[in-house]
């Protein structure tokens, strides 16, 4: 059985006075029966560090380098997260994919960098609309996944893989659970042609996901979490989420 995970991504939301709200209500509400994570912008993470501490709940980072460091103005490493003590970062965010042209392999690598400083990867895939309509989300995940598991090597099976499809990200559409479980039934099948870590991976859901749809989307076989944008900026919201995924 594998321990569900539920991710507040951020995105560029925030204010060290907002934040300290969100977070005091959050310890408040918790702690839940699952693995709870917020991925805070960069210049949050030292007080989210100290806001968190002594506590049930996890903090990331929305994004890291592959370089290991250097020359790279703006650019934040995975070292430099480990040192922060971020357990968790996001990495191929279909924002990121589409607003920053971030390639497969680009997403790949950052992946392997996080790794490589016992910083978890959450690897985000997904499907535009005309993808999907086109008859292309199979072949589209496969070969965002592919990209990753091809550059890990045997360290595959230690990443969190996140199905986002493009047109349910903050536009209130959904994936049905039905169609989230079918996507993600080929990812898990896809890692356990890769790794026998497979079967304890967890693979998140993510897009629209709300405190109404959140408990249904938690109950396919292969949803293990969820990767919660809008709704992760809101203690009552958030708080649902988390409480349907603790069941
Ligand atoms: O990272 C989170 C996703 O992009 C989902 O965002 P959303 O919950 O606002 O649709």
């Amino acid at each position: 059985m594998r321990r569900k995970l539920v991710v507040g991504n951020w995105k560029m939301h925030g204010s060290r006075a907002a934040n300290a709200q969100l977070l005091a209500g959050l310890k408040e509400a918790g702690p839940w029966n699952a693995d709870v994570t917020v991925c805070v912008p960069f210049p949050y993470i030292a007080e989210t560090a100290l806001a968190l501490t002594a506590t049930a709940l996890n903090y990331g980072a929305q994004d890291c380098s592959a370089h290991e460091q250097g020359a790279y103005t703006g650019e934040v490493s995975s070292a430099m997260l480990a040192d922060m003590a971020c357990r968790y970062v996001i990495v191929g965010h279909s924002e990121r994919r589409a607003y920053h042209a971030e390639s497969d392999q680009l997403v790949a690598d950052k992946a392997k960098a996080a790794l490589a400083h016992g910083v978890t990867p959450i690897v985000c895939v997904g499907e535009t609309l005309a993808e999907r309509e086109a008859g292309l989300t199979e072949s589209v995940v496969k070969r965002q996944l592919a990209a990753v598991i091809h550059t890990l090597g045997h360290c595959c099976g230690e990443m969190v893989v996140a199905y986002e499809p493009v047109w349910a990200i903050g536009t209130g559409l959904t994936a049905t659970p039905a169609q989230a479980q079918a996507v993600h039934a080929v990812l898990r099948a896809q890692l356990r042609a890769a790794t026998d870590r497979a079967v304890a991976m967890r693979i998140l859901y993510g897009g629209s996901v709300k405190p109404d749809n959140a408990a249904e989307l938690f109950a396919q076989p292969d949803i293990d979490g969820g990767l919660i944008g809008g709704a992760a900026l809101k203690v009552a919201d958030f708080a649902a989420i988390c409480r349907a995924a603790a069941h």
